[in-house]
């Protein structure tokens, strides 16, 4: 029987997490919201961009204090790097303002969809990986790219659901299936393009480790509620995967025995 131990808690390149819901900053309707929907999401890591600051208003300078009361773990991401140079460059400022070798490494490689260049995604992680980071790629659902990333040493993967902010669910749960299946030893995330509770939970049905969302939440009607939505989603769908659902069968079965009696009763 495989029950959630703190051996298999959430890992992360060697640290452990109970909450498998990683959560973004950006888009909420104001900072309080912010604040008070990731507190709601119990999500232990949220993904910052270094881009969020704004010298000239010194509004960065709030935003990122903001960041740090939640006194959570910071994962720095590279959102809007279109190139390998530019998100090299911004995950070294991210290490030293934030004191961390982790980044999650977004190289857009097409502005339609916001999907991830593949190639320079894979370059960019290896001069990374080089430099001493901890890399978690966002990537497309493509098996071979995602097995170049193992072989340059990705302990965790980051494929996409569907493209960023568009809420569509996971839209090809077969490839996203095939990569849990081919790496059962990678800590795998499926980031960007939930939109409900019920695409987490199917992201933990076919075995994902984790997700990680932004929009759903921020852009909800009420991002508060929503968090929660997601939390409960999160430990549902874990929780479903976990206790192994029954077979399914193309012909009825009654459940409601219709030999003898239900009940012991004396007479
Ligand atoms: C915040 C962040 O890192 C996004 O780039 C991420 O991929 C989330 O995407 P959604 O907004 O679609 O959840």
């Amino acid at each position: 029987m495989t029950t959630e131990t703190p051996s298999n808690k959430l890992n992360i390149y060697g640290q452990t997490f109970n909450s498998r819901l990683l959560i973004g900053s950006a888009l909420y309707p104001s900072p309080k919201v912010m604040q008070d929907s990731i507190a709601a999401s119990a999500a232990e890591i949220v993904t910052v961009s270094l881009r969020r600051q704004s010298p000239e208003t010194g509004g960065g300078n709030m935003f990122w204090q903001q960041i740090k009361d939640l006194g959570l773990t910071i994962l720095p991401n590279t959102a809007g790097c279109h190139s390998i140079q530019e998100a090299v460059t911004l995950a070294q400022m991210s290490r030293e303002i934030f004191a961390t070798d982790w980044v999650k490494l977004e190289l857009v490689g097409d502005e339609y969809n916001l999907q991830p260049d593949p190639i320079d995604l894979v370059k960019a992680t290896e001069i990374l990986i080089n430099d001493g980071f901890k890399v978690l790629p966002y990537c497309t659902d493509d098996l071979v790219i995602c097995r170049h990333l193992v072989e340059l040493g990705c302990e965790v993967l980051m494929p996409w659901g569907a493209p960023i902010g568009t809420g569509k669910g996971l839209l090809n749960p077969y490839a996203l299936s095939a990569i849990r299946n081919r790496f059962p030893q990678t800590t795998l995330v499926v980031d960007a393009g939930i939109g409900k509770p019920s695409d987490a939970v199917q992201a933990f049905e076919l075995g994902y480790d984790a997700i990680l969302l932004n929009s759903a939440v921020a852009q909800a009607q009420d991002p508060i509620i929503m968090a929660k939505a997601f939390k409960a989603a999160c430990e549902a769908g874990r929780y479903g995967y976990l206790a192994g659902k029954m077979p399914e069968k193309d012909t009825a079965q009654p459940s409601t025995p219709t030999l003898g009696m239900p009940f012991w009763h004396q007479s």
